[in-house]
């Protein structure tokens, strides 16, 4: 195929620039503990100073493939798919995800909602960004808000960002990992004080899972 012919299929969503998938546990959130296939398209331009997959950011440096093949894949190893990255809603979710569901499958994504919300989803989880701030819809589809704590001004934003969201959403604070024994006690005692809070962990660097 030419290369025009490539760049069309992924301004599609056809093709997407996939940098890695792997079997795992979910680690974060409300599906922490639960079997899921993890499937990480490449490119982010939101450039958080702290980000744990730099590498994704580069969406040339990741190999534009065919959405069925990702997605015959998948069915192989879960009913359960979560779409992260890099920042996923570069691209448009709705044939990787109408693909996952004719197959039975149910769809997650992990998005910092930078970008306009694409896609037909079972579960979104919404991690906003200062740099780059979450508009429209999502706030009002989000079924989880996880906010990265790195230090206590963003105990402020979570606060600003929780108010955007529907009733539903639960809400949860999550160390940022380079800084975890500094944050957790700060992120503990705010929890207690404000229950409406969750505490979320990146259990799968605790289980040295993927
Ligand atoms: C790598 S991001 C990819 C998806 C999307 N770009 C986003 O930020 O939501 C996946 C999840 O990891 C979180 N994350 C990334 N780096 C982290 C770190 N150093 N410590 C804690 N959480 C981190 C993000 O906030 C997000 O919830
Ligand atoms: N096990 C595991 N759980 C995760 N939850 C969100 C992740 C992500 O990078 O989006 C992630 C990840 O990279 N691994
Ligand atoms: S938005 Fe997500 S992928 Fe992009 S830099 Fe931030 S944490 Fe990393
Ligand atoms: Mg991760």
């Amino acid at each position: 195929m030419k290369n025009e012919e490539v760049l069309e299929k992924v301004n599609k969503g056809v093709y997407l620039p996939l940098m890695e998938e792997f079997y795992t546990i979910q680690g974060e959130g409300f599906h922490k503990g639960t079997a899921a296939y993890f499937i990480r398209v490449g490119g982010c331009d939101v450039g958080c100073h702290w980000c744990d997959v730099k590498e994704s950011w580069n969406a040339e440096t990741h190999p534009p493939t065919a959405i069925e093949h990702i997605v015959d894949n998948a069915a192989k190893y879960s009913d359960t798919i979560v779409i992260t990255g890099g920042e996923p809603l570069m691209w448009d979710m709705n044939p990787i995800t109408k693909a996952l569901k004719e197959k039975g499958l149910k769809t997650h994504i992990e998005t910092s909602g930078a970008y306009t919300l694409s896609g037909e989803w079972d579960w979104i989880c919404l991690s906003p960004k200062k740099n780059k701030l979450p508009e429209g819809r999502i706030y009002d589809e989000a079924h989880e808000l996880k906010v990265i704590v790195y230090n206590k001004h963003d105990l402020i934003f979570a606060e600003e960002q929780a108010a955007k969201t529907n009733a539903n959403c639960i809400l949860y604070l999550q160390p940022e990992w380079s800084v975890r024994d500094k944050v957790v006690p700060m992120i503990v005692d705010y929890v207690m004080n404000n229950p409406k809070w969750k505490v979320s962990l990146q259990t799968h660097k605790y289980l040295n899972i993927p």
